[in-house]
């Protein structure tokens, strides 16, 4: 593909771990960057202390990033970074959408489904940002690791491929490698499956049942997904790539995951609800679960531990009923 120039003005919306990581990865390579955060406290610390110490403490951002508590101040962007938590995106889209340009480039960097709608985030901005162009951005990357300038790769999918040369000019860096492809819908269902398949593989270590069965369930959750996915239309090789199997290595291993540090808490007896009040962060697995059991179920696609997922965060079954399940399912052909 062909070099792009890098946006001369980036908004980021959302200003958690994510956005504060991107925002310094655009600021690194002198794009005028703001970033709205709902919470003024995380505004103030990122423009006084250039460090998001509510979200990613203890990692020095450029002093050239600003922030904002006012959505309205960042809607002056020639492009748009969206890194909310996915059950918030469509309203802080509305809410942004009359103080930005109407056909600005939007990079989808969240990862989840709308639980309300099975929609994925590029149906949603067709419906509330119709001449939004979009983007997605999505692969294995803590938002510490890409902060810290540690060595990552990850996919850009977008239907406009000098588009997508722009977007890898503004926040790409020799340690943040982008590859870009065209399936927009094949990398953004890696970014939500693999979330759900991240708390399955935490419930596995928190129970203790082995580093066996916790490479079978990532073969076969990578089975479901590539199930779901082609039948979503995503192509299999970007299902097998960064933003599908890198992810969901990384998440399903890592208890630097959210999703896969909140299986292990479930896995070790801990409520749902014990486990959620005593954290600040998103684990978009929990609400994506019954998003993908349904999208499965309406496309006649067999997810069983994506399905066992969305009943245990449902509070219906019980940790030990549904592997019991999952192990009395009959032996079949690996192929299907
Ligand atoms: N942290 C990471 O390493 C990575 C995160 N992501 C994705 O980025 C997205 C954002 O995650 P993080 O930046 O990690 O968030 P975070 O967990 O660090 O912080 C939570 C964020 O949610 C926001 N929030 C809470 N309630 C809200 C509401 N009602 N409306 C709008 N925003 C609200 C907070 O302001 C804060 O920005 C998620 O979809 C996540 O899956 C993707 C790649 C890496
Ligand atoms: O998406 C991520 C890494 O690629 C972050 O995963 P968690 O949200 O589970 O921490």
């Amino acid at each position: 593909m062909n070099d792009g120039a890098p946006f001369r003005k980036l908004s980021i919306i959302g200003g958690g771990a994510w956005g504060a990581a991107l925002g310094n990865l655009a600021a690194n390579n002198g794009v005028e960057t703001t970033i709205w955060a709902r919470e003024p406290e995380v505004a103030a610390l990122i423009n006084k202390r250039h460090e998001n110490a509510v979200f990613l403490p203890g990692v020095k951002l450029n002093p050239a990033l600003k922030a904002t508590p006012a959505l309205e101040d960042a809607g002056g962007g020639e492009a748009f970074l969206l890194v909310a938590p996915v059950q918030h995106s469509r309203a802080v889209m509305k809410a942004l959408r009359p103080h930005a340009r109407p056909d600005a480039p939007v990079a989808l960097c969240s990862k989840g489904i709308e639980q309300s709608t099975g929609m994925f985030l590029s149906a949603v901005v067709a419906e509330v940002w119709p001449e939004a162009v979009p983007a997605v951005l999505s692969g294995p990357s803590f938002a510490r690791d890409v902060a810290q300038g540690l060595p990552t790769a990850v996919t850009l999918a977008c239907a406009d491929e000098a588009l997508a040369a722009r977007w890898i000019a503004t926040i790409g860096a020799p340690h943040f490698r982008l590859y870009y492809t065209d399936d927009v819908i094949g990398a953004e269902i890696g970014g939500a499956v693999k979330n759900v398949l991240a708390i399955a593989a935490g419930v596995v270590e928190g129970k203790g049942l082995g580093e066996s069965a916790k490479a079978a369930l990532i073969a076969r959750g990578f089975a479901e997904f590539q199930r779901l996915g082609v039948a979503l239309g995503a192509r299999r090789e970007t299902l097998a790539g960064l933003s599908g199997l890198g992810d969901l290595i990384l998440t399903a291993t890592s208890k630097q995951s959210r999703n896969m540090s909140l299986g292990f808490e479930l896995g070790r007896g801990r409520s749902l609800h014990e486990v959620l009040a005593g954290r600040n962060n998103v684990s978009e697995g929990v609400e994506t679960a019954p998003a993908v059991a349904d999208i499965a179920r309406r496309l006649g696609v067999e997810t069983p531990i994506c399905a066992a997922v969305a009943d245990l965060v449902a509070g219906e079954r019980s940790v030990d009923g549904l592997i019991a399940d999952l192990l009395s399912r009959p032996f079949r052909a690996e192929r299907e």
